[in-house]
This record gives C-alpha cells, structure tokens and sequence, in this order.
C-alpha cells in the first residue's frame, strides 16, 4: 500500500513521505521502550526497593518525555505531509486530465473523478494524518516490547514472537470477513444513492407520468437491498472484529497463565511476574488498534487503486514533431472507428468525405448514425482505429493538440457554461479579447437579447453548467464563443432542443457571419441543408450513403430524397420563420438528429 501511494503521488514527494514514515517508526519504538522501562520501574517497587526504581523512573520520564515529543513531531508532520499530498495529488490528477483524449470524459467517468478528487483525496489526506501511525506502531512497537522482553525472560519473550504471526492469520482472517461485508453495503449504499439522485432528478418525468407518490420501483428495491444487506452486514462483520479483538485477548490470557505457571515453578518470581505481564497488556494495545482501522484502510486503498488508474490512463499521444495546417479544409479517407468496449459493428464504417476550405457541409443521416461522431474525430476527442482525420492538409496525429485546437470552433449540444457571468463565459473562446469585442460576438450571436432579460444584465451570473439559461440561451452564448474565437474552421451540432425561433435567427446570423469558414454542421433546419455547399450523407450503418448538393441528391431520387419527401410530409423540415412545432424524437430514418 505504501508503495502504491508514493506512485500516486509522484517521484518528486518521496522524500517528505520518507521523512515522515521515519518520525513514525521513531515514536513507536520510543513508545515501545517506555512500555519496556515499565518492567525495571515496576519489579524494584513491588519488592518494596523505592531506591532501587528511582533510577529507572528517571529514564521513564525521559523516554515518556521523548516519547511526547515524537509523537507532537510525527502527527504535526502527518497532517503537514497529509495537506501537501493533497495538493500534489490535485496536481497530479489536474496535469494528467489535461493530456487525455477528450473522449475520456464521456459517460459516468466526470461523476466518478469529481468523488474521487473529493472524497478520494480526503482519505489519502487522512492516511497520513490519522492511520499511518497507529498502522506502524501497531507492528513496530510490539516488535520493539518482544525483543526487549528477551532481556527479562526468554521464555516470555518467545511466547509472545509465537503469538505475533498467529494474530496476524487472524487478524487477515478478520479483515477479509469485514472487508467483504464492507463491500456488499458499500455496493448496496451506493445504489440507493444513485437511486435517490435519480429519483429527485427525474421528478418532472415521474410525475408527469402520474407518478406523484414515492411509489418509484427502483428506488423502492434499492432501499429494500440496502435494508437486507445492512442486516447481514451487521451479522458478519461483529463477529469479524470481535474474533480478533478475542484472539488477542486469548494470547494475553495465555501469557498470564504461561507466567503463572513459571512464576509457580520458580523460574521468575511474583514482583518479576507482574511487571512482566503488564508489559504482555501493552504489546496488546497497539495490535488492537491496527485491528479497528481495517475498513477505513480498505476504502483507502480502493482510492488509492482508482487514482493509480486514473494517473496510468495513457495520455493522448502528441507527435515529437508537431506539423503545422497548410490551409483549413478536412478530409477524412477511409475512417473506421468503435467505441473502446463496444461490441459489433463500428460506429462508423470506412467514411470518407472532404469538406474543402471556406465552405459549408451539412451531415445528415439516421439517429445514431454518427454524425457526432464525425465531429468528435475531427477534435481528436479519439483516435480513429483505422483511416485518417487530416485537417489542413495533415493528419490530427500529427498536428500538436494545440496548433489543432487553434484551427477549430465547435458548438455542440452539450454547451458547458461556467458559474461566471455571461461575458466572462463568451472570453473563453479568446481570452485576450477586448470588451468590446465580446459584446460584438454576443450581438452577432444574438446573446445581447438574452441579457437585456437577465436581473443584473451582464453581471448576472450563469450557475454551474449554465443553469440559469435555457438550453436555446446556453447554445448561442457557445456560438458567440465561437464567434469571439474567429477559427478558420467550425464543427457546429444545431441542436434540435435549441431550435426556437429566437435561436434559429441566431444560428443563421452566426452562420451568415462565419460564412468564410470551413463549416461541417449536423443540420436541423432545412436552410442549413439548403444553403450547404454540399450533403453528406450518413446511413444507419455508419457509412457515407450519399453525397452531393440538395438539388444533385433530389435528382438522385436515393436516401436523401426519400429523408426529404418523409421530412417534408411530416413537415419536421423547418422553414425560416415557421412557427410549427420543432421536430420530435428520432425516427429510424430522420435526418434530423
Ligand atoms: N461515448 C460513447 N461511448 C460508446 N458509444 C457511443 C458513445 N457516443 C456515441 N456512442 C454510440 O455511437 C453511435 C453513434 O452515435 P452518434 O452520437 O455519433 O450518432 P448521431 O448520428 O450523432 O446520433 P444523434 O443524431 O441521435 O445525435 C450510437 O450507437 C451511440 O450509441
């Protein structure tokens, strides 16, 4: 476990770590002599020789005072060690994060980091100030008391190295029935909580439903699993602790009748007998107390493998010689590429288009058909498993993230805004702009409208992920980052959940304003596919089916032409300034996504 945390923490903290681990072991053979001087102070006095203990009293309170003093030092130096590992972790996991594909952060990942950046560090934090120590002495202290006891009586001494690995079977024993009852509830725990997010999170749905009550299945099955796994974590892990607790316990006693019976033989007598024995009582203490921190180690540990593992995801690879564009149009030949895990076909299947500099093409096709996907290669969110993603004429692997990044203005549908006010979220796209610049981006973006409506205009904060805005606010305040970031080449989604009138004339003032920009965007409205110089199309397999302009792909008569007619009688195709109901849910062959 040690070695596992100095590896999370990195090289460069070795040193402080070791430092404190040797302040450690200082103390606990410090407190492991203190408990041996016991034996020289006790014997003299029960025999009634005050004279004689007064000597070793001396050296008592010197070690006891040594022993204080250690102890002040290594937990100053544990909580000292605990907050800087924290923040060297925080580092760590911050620097690591910046290299990974953007991919990464997909799924139930982002959740998962935010606990561990949280709960994960206070625990490692917490090792070094509160468990490490009684962790150490707990073997180092009765390591010292049993060697020390080979100066008072051999017999006694090898009595109690006997003991040592007998309680440490039992005690791995103990863990391991603890641990897994541990587990089981920890599982169960995390269920219901989920569950409960869930239930709260999804409350609009539930009771637009009619689900009005707590009457929600899967939550009610959730409480009724923690319910039964608590009362069977309750049954195993008492007897778990208390096997060991009872097992040192049961040594002690052994040792007491072990003396006994040589104190009745002669071999040491009474006075001898009884200092030794309290000196048996205290090797006991610490074990007992490594005994009591099992599952907190456990759950340290489980951080501990999680953040290994997240500092080993291999980082997104960078080219030793980074190329720079030539130009800003993209070409994708021959893209293949699946999902990490997922099983069947690949999401997309030998695609290759081109979409030439300064023009617009618009990607239509199916649900799920990949369109997304398209955009997120292009961002070197992945890479492709085969083919290649050439932006400017060279392939994203070998342009460094950042020259690409530079090339590229996306807005898609999962716009992030920051709980900041509105302009310092449009700065984003260019943090050196002046004001005036931002303000110009909003305008043309149409946010200026959405702040005249806002309490504090432009001083009013978004909230965490743009809370305070509509999904419709929240895309065009991501267009006029767009904007403001004046890249030659934007990936745009067109959400169909932001398509309300207001926002439609944003996108095509956005549009009519970046019109010099190489443009690939995941069309909803109809004079987006229109307007386009050309249409891809996508099918449902993840291949091109079709490409061409809206008149050259209607004279086709193919898919594309079918997705028309269809789109047209259902009249989900929207036009400028048709106040008809936005399209609704993806049917297996609509263009809109
Ligand atoms: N992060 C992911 N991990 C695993 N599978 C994914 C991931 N993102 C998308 N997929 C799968 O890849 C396929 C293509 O998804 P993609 O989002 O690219 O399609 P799309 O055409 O943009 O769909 P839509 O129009 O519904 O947004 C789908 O089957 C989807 O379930």
């Amino acid at each position: 476990m040690i070695r596992q945390l100095l590896r999370v923490v990195g090289d460069d903290y070795r040193a402080p770590i070791h430092r404190f681990l040797t302040s450690v072991v200082c103390y606990a053979v410090l407190q492991g002599v203190t408990f041996v001087l016991l034996v020289p102070v006790l014997r003299p006095l029960l025999r009634g020789d005050v004279a004689g203990a007064w000597p070793w009293l001396g050296a008592l309170a010197v070690a006891t005072a040594a022993t204080v003093v250690a102890y002040y030092v290594q937990s100053l130096q544990g909580f000292r060690v605990g907050l800087e590992a924290a923040n060297q972790l925080y580092h760590r996991i911050g620097d690591h994060l910046a290299t990974l594909p953007l991919g990464w952060f997909s799924g139930g990942r982002v959740g998962r980091m935010a606990k561990l950046a949280s709960s994960g560090v206070r625990e490692i934090t917490g090792l070094f100030a509160h468990q490490l120590q009684p962790l150490l002495s707990g073997i180092v202290t009765p390591l010292t008391v049993v060697l020390a006891m080979f100066l008072f009586d051999w017999r006694l001494a090898t009595a109690m190295l006997v003991a040592a690995p007998v309680l440490y079977l039992v005690h791995r024993w103990s863990v391991g029935m603890v641990a897994r009852a541990d587990q089981a509830m920890d599982e169960a725990v995390a269920e219901a909580n989920d569950r409960i997010v869930e239930f709260a999170r999804f409350q609009p749905t539930l009771r637009a439903f009619g689900r009005v009550g707590a009457d929600h299945a899967a939550l009610e099955e959730a409480m009724r699993t923690q319910d039964r796994v608590a009362r069977r974590y309750a049954r195993r892990m008492a007897p778990g602790k208390a096997v060991f607790t009872v097992a040192v316990q049961l040594a002690v006693a052994v040792a007491v009748v072990f003396g006994a019976d040589l104190a009745l033989g002669g071999a040491v007598d009474v006075a001898e007998l009884i200092a030794l024995l309290v000196l048996v009582v205290r090797f006991a203490e610490p074990i007992v107390e490594v005994g009591e921190l099992g599952s907190v180690l456990r759950s340290t540990r489980a951080s501990l493998e999680r953040m290994d593992e997240v500092l080993s995801t291999p980082p997104l690879p960078e080219p030793a010689q980074p190329l720079q564009p030539k130009g800003s149009d993209i070409e994708l030949a021959d893209v293949r590429f699946s999902y990490e895990g997922a099983a069947g076909r690949p999401v997309l299947d030998g695609v290759s288009f081109r979409v030439p500099a300064g023009t617009m093409t618009a990607l239509v096709g199916p649900s799920g058909s990949g369109k997304t996907t398209v955009t997120r290669l292009i961002a070197r969110f992945w890479d492709v498993d085969s083919g290649s993603v050439r932006v400017g004429g060279v392939d994203v692997r070998e342009l460094g993230s950042e020259s690409l990044v530079a090339q590229l203005a996306m807005v898609f549908q999962d716009v992030y805004l920051f709980d900041a006010t509105i302009a310092e979220n449009i700065r984003v796209g260019r943090p050196a702009a002046t004001d005036d610049e931002v303000r110009e981006a909003a305008r043309l973006a149409g946010v200026d409208e959405i702040v005249h409506r806002l309490p504090q205009g432009w001083d009013t904060r978004v909230g965490e992920g743009g809370a305070a805005l509509s999904g419709g606010e929240r895309q065009r305040v991501s267009l006029a980052r767009a904007i403001l970031k004046d890249a030659p080449i934007v990936l745009l989604d067109e959400a169909t959940a932001a398509l309300d009138p207001q926002n439609e004339a944003a996108v095509q003032q956005a549009l009519g304003r970046m019109a010099d920009r190489t443009m690939l965007v995941i069309a909803h409205r109809l004079q987006t596919v229109v307007a386009a110089d050309q249409i891809v199309v996508l099918d449902s397999r993840g291949r091109v089916a079709e490409v061409g302009t809206h008149d050259e792909l209607l004279a086709r008569d193919g898919q594309y032409a079918a997705f028309w007619r269809e789109r047209s009688r259902a009249g989900t195709w929207r036009l400028r300034g048709d106040r008809s109901p936005s399209p609704v849910g993806g049917g297996s062959v609509t263009p809109v996504a």
